[in-house]
Parts: C-alpha cells; structure tokens; sequence
C-alpha cells in the first residue's frame, strides 16, 4: 500500500517557531512517531512525505537516524492541507491503485490501525478511520445561542488514515478546485462528489497533535507504551 503523509503545516495553533512535526516527543521529533508506526505496519511499502522544502534537510536526518528500510519520497508540501495532498497524488508513483493519508500529526496511530485500513481499501473506494463521539454535541450561532442537538449516535469525529481509490480522489481533487471548495480532509470531497465514503473504527488515542496539551498527552500516551 503507498500511503502518503502531510507533513507540510506550519503549526500556527501550536503556538511554536517552526513547524510542529519537528517538536520533540519523548526524545524523538513528533513525526520519527508517525514514520516508525507506518514503518512496522506490514502493509504499507512506500511512504510519500509532503512536506515544505525548507524542512527536507531536518526530515533527511530524521529519516536516516531512524534507519528506515522503506521506500521515502520527500514531495513538496502545498499552502493547504488540501493542496498538499493534492501535490501528493500527482507524486504517486504510477501503479499506486489504492492510496492511504494519513496526518503526520498524528504520531500516535498503530500499526494495527494502518494495517486494517489498508485491507478495508481493498474492499471500497474511499474509507476514513472514525470514533464514535462520546459527548453531547451543541450547534450553535454566532451569538453563543445553541440552535440544535444533533443526535449523538450519527456523529463520529474523523481521524486518518483515510484510504481511497486514486484516480476518484485525484478527480474529486480536481472537482475541488474548478468548484472553489475548501475541505479539512480528503472525505469531504469524496462526499462533495457524491460517491460513498466507508467508516473504519479508529483508536482513541489517534489525537491529532494540534495544541501543547495535546503533546502532554501524546508523551503520557507514549510513556505507556515503552
Ligand atoms: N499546508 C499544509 C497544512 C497542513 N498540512 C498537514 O496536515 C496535517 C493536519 O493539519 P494541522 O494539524 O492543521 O497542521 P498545521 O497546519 O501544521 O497546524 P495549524 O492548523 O495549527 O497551523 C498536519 O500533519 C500538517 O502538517 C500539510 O501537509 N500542508
Ligand atoms: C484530516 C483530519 O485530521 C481529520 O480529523 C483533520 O480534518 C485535519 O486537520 P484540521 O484540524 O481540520 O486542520
């Protein structure tokens, strides 16, 4: 399975100088994290890593000190996540049928979780790793006046990998910039174009490191599992 990794933010809600995949985590920057699970996962056999230019020479060092023995490709990284992705697919090398995304910010997905999305692909055009949300979620207007309350057994917050036929994205990719749409993953415009888009379940600790707190838990999260 080629699986393709966006790397290439810039980790304005972090808060930090530089790009947030390069904060440490338990000794190691946050995205050796993400890189070692896809490395052990069995069926992944080639990794495309988007990231911006200006990281490569740190990614390089990275991907060396971690002496890993699968194929990396170093893509360059768009100004959206979006656009990184897209970049992404256009780097694929050509008998890549099947494509996994998965977030270099979520260094705390398994193995175990790779693996299964990569099988579930085999079988549907397009997949999301999900967990089902465990609190009463609120719509509310702009005023801070709640509108409605969504009915909490159909919602289910998103994570990665998501996995999809590549030439459906790389058309709802295309879809996406004549139509002008801004999405935040790779489903939305699979849902945007119509075509059906399959729930994996995922794995509660799969944060997406976005904030401080979250790095606090991702080292207390990885101290339990060395
Ligand atoms: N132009 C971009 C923006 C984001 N990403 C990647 O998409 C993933 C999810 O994005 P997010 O957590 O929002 O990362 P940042 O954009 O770095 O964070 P922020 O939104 O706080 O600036 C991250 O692995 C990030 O590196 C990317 O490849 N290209
Ligand atoms: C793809 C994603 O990780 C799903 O949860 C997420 O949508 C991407 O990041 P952002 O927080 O929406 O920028």
């Amino acid at each position: 399975m080629h699986l393709l990794i966006p790397a290439a933010g810039s980790g304005k809600r972090m808060g930090a100088d530089r790009n947030k995949l390069l904060l440490q985590v338990r000794s190691k920057p946050l995205i050796a994290w993400t890189l070692l699970a896809a490395e052990a996962a069995s069926s992944i056999s080639w990794i495309g890593i988007v990231s911006q230019p200006q990281d490569w020479d740190e990614f390089k060092s990275i991907i060396a000190d971690l002496k890993l023995k699968k194929t990396i490709e170093l893509i360059s990284g768009g100004s959206t996540r979006q656009e990184s992705v897209y970049h992404g697919l256009q780097a694929l090398p050509s008998n890549a049928a099947q494509v996994l995304i998965h977030d270099g910010a979520r260094c705390l997905a398994t193995p175990d979780l790779f693996n299964a999305c990569s099988e579930a692909i085999l079988y549907c055009s397009g997949l999301i790793a999900a967990v089902p949300v465990k609190d009463t979620i609120k719509v509310v207007d702009d005023n801070g006046i709640i509108k409605s309350t969504p009915e909490r057994k159909q919602l289910w917050a998103a994570q990665t990998p998501q996995g999809f036929d590549v030439k459906l994205l790389k058309k709802c990719h295309v879809e996406g910039i004549r139509q002008g749409w801004e999405v935040t993953d790779d489903a939305a415009l699979f849902e945007k174009c119509g075509i059906e888009v399959r729930i994996v379940l995922g794995e509660e600790t799969n944060l997406k490191i976005t904030t401080p707190q979250d790095l606090a838990i991702a080292e207390f999260i990885l101290s339990y599992r060395e």
